[in-house]
């Protein structure tokens, strides 16, 4: 191959980065390579910011490997693609400039890819270019002479598949070879449009396909001006359905186990501190959210799959209206929508977009949209309110109910949009979206995916919210009664008090004490005031085993109207302090934090006292 040239590289540590357009697989051949699990979808933007991963090539040689954010060219717009530019020309502050840019393109998207490729050679810093994306270029019988490639732009072309494990192999062995010299630049005046024009004519079959593609061929259906928003309304529909429909069962068969498990680790145990600590703080509070690990991977199944589709720039696009009567463009719906998973990751996806007030109204708004953490509250008091019944036949009441908790939520960050924006337009450039291809989700990725949502769930509960629960149990045990007392001894414990001082303020809301209490771990995160109640009913109640049967018990104890105001609750509250510290680093600014949390704050307070009192007066009492 060329000419070795710095060979003292050979020996220490390479130093290489990973660029190009956005959705050539940058991160999944970095996964590939470092073993890493960093996020993959199917459109643009989904890396922000730069990850670094470790390897050693067959031969020994050991790499230091960036995953850069996708970009168009180097004279970026956004705060994403300013990482990739500084790092590619030596501006980084903390990142020295590459030994080796790897130039990831993606084989089926050369027209748009091989002018940023171009681009970058005129850096004129060693390179490698990956022809990505070979197993769906050989489907479509598109052939490239890589030979004739790899002369023409004067650098080592590779081909690879990302999404295969022996996809690397070739990538490997070049990074095995010495150095390549850099490429020589063109000419300052060269029409890089019309140099790509003449490689593909040259290197490539491109112009002998004929046929439409199939993406056009769905296109015509998904971006329907009718059909089109049917079938995005449908699809959200079918999979609030599916959140309860088949996570019921695998519900029911988690809460018998940990039934099971309680009553076997408790039986030995004489009733006593430990017996209460493990019974009312550990099991109540851990049990009674593992319960909705089903219903969060069937939510996470269905965005994971609509991620890897290719759909979910099209939903974009079809929502650039929507998002224009918020004053917003169609670039703020993606971060909008990872907020979906977690309001942090769509935070922090805000970086894609250009315009500096389009991206701080994103933020805004971000917790707004109804992240996962939500889920066991929604359910817990669906379950426990909502009756479990067909509507017009087939659509189950308790998946609408969910569903209209999630449109409300939407159209409150719609209004919040506007008036932020005070209804004026973006001055964004119009929607350039760019629409991958449609692509059937990988099982194997599918299945990784759901396995590493599901560990971390579950290292959640283990940690902070078994954690936060052992607190509010001894929070709610001690100090003990005094002798003599004749109420339920939590209403003397600090929790009790608590909760009963918290009590003005959100009684007019239609909250009791034990809900009061149970807000202040929600603070850390959402779930937990599931597991809080759990805890504070168990306490307070008299018969064993309280915990199993929160969901009774509330639909006992509780009215509706108080339920329905607790959901608006959770519909607009700042709930969570991870998100509100990720905005503050993300806006850089306290003002903006303390703004957002309380105008989340207002907005909470003002639709569960709307609900209380209208559910009251509809004689929901
Ligand atoms: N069929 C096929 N799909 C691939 C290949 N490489 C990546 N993909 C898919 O392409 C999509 C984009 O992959 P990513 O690795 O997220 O792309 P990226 O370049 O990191 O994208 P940004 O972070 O947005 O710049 C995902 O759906 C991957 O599963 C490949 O070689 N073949
Ligand atoms: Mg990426």
């Amino acid at each position: 191959m060329d000419a070795a040239v710095s060979p003292n590289t050979t020996m220490g540590v390479l130093h290489a980065a990973l660029v190009g357009n956005p959705n050539c697989g940058k991160t999944s051949l970095f996964n590939q390579l470092t073993g890493s699990r960093q996020k993959v979808a199917n459109y643009a933007g989904v890396t922000v910011e730069r990850k670094e991963g470790r390897f050693t090539t067959p031969q020994g040689r050991l790499v230091r490997l960036l995953d850069l954010p996708g970009a168009y060219s180097l004279s970026a717009t956004s705060p994403d693609e300013d990482v990739t530019r500084d790092v590619c020309m030596g501006r980084h502050p903390t990142e020295p400039r590459p030994e080796l840019i790897i130039c990831v393109v993606s084989a089926t998207n050369l027209r748009l890819h091989l002018r940023f490729l171009l681009e970058l050679r005129q850096l004129g810093q060693p390179m490698i270019v990956v022809l990505n994306m070979m197993d769906e270029a050989a489907q479509i019988g598109l052939k490239i002479d890589i030979d004739g490639l790899r002369e023409n732009l004067g650098v080592p072309v590779v081909p690879a598949i990302g999404v295969r494990r022996d996809g690397t192999a070739n990538l490997l062995r070049a990074l095995d070879n010495p150095l390549p010299p850099p490429p020589i630049p063109l000419p300052a005046n060269t029409d890089l449009h019309a140099e790509v024009r003449q490689i593909l004519a040259v290197y490539t079959n491109e112009a002998t396909l004929k046929g439409e593609a199939r993406a056009d061929r769905l296109d015509r259906w998904f971006l329907h001006p009718v059909w089109g928003p049917a079938i995005l309304l449908a699809v959200l529909f079918v999979m609030f359905q599916t959140v309860f429909a088949w996570a019921q069962p695998l519900m029911d068969g988690l809460q018998s186990g940990i039934g099971l498990f309680g009553q076997l680790i408790l039986k030995p145990l004489p009733d006593g501190i430990l017996h209460s600590l493990l019974a009312d703080g550990i099991i109540a509070g851990a049990g009674t959210v593992i319960v909705f690990l089903p219903q969060i991977l069937i939510l996470f199944l269905w965005i994971l799959a609509l991620e890897e589709s290719g759909y979910l720039p099209r939903a974009a696009f079809l929502l650039d209206r929507l998002m224009a009567t918020a004053g917003l463009s169609g670039r703020s719906f993606i971060p909008l929508l990872s907020s979906f998973a977690c309001a942090i990751p769509g935070i922090m996806a805000a970086r894609t977009i250009q315009n500096p007030r389009d991206r701080l109204v994103t933020i805004l708004i971000a917790p707004l949209m109804t992240c996962s953490a939500r889920l066991p509250v929604y359910t817990l008091l669906i379950g426990a309110f909502v009756p479990h019944r067909r509507v017009l036949g087939i659509l189950g009441l308790q998946g609408l109910v969910l569903f209209g908790l999630y449109g409300v939520a939407i159209i409150s960050g719609v209004i919040a949009a506007r008036i932020m924006t005070r209804g004026v337009k973006s001055d964004e450039h119009p929607l350039l979206l760019e629409l991958p291809p449609y692509r059937r989700p990988n099982l194997r990725s599918l299945g990784l995916g759901l396995w590493q949502r599901a560990v971390m769930f579950l290292s959640r509960v283990g940690t902070i919210i078994v954690s936060l629960n052992v607190l509010l149990w001894a929070l709610s045990s001690y100090p003990l009664p005094p002798p003599g007392a004749t109420g339920a001894p939590i209403d003397y414990s600090f929790a009790g008090r608590i909760g009963h001082w918290m009590l003005p303020i959100f009684a007019p809301i239609g909250f009791n004490w034990q809900i009061c209490v149970s807000l202040i771990p929600g603070l850390a995160a959402r779930e937990v005031a599931v597991s809080a109640l759990a805890t504070v009913y168990a306490l307070g109640a008299t018969e064993e085993n309280a915990a199993d049967k929160l969901t009774p018990l509330l639909s006992a104890q509780w009215s509706l109207a108080t339920a329905f105001a607790l959901l608006a609750w959770y519909v607009y509250a700042p709930q969570c302090i991870s998100t509100l510290a990720v905005m503050r680093r993300e806006t850089r600014s306290l003002k903006i934090v303390l703004g957002a949390a309380a105008y989340l704050f207002g907005l909470a307070y003002a639709a569960s006292f709307i609900t209380y009192h209208l559910t009251l007066a509809l004689g929901g009492g």
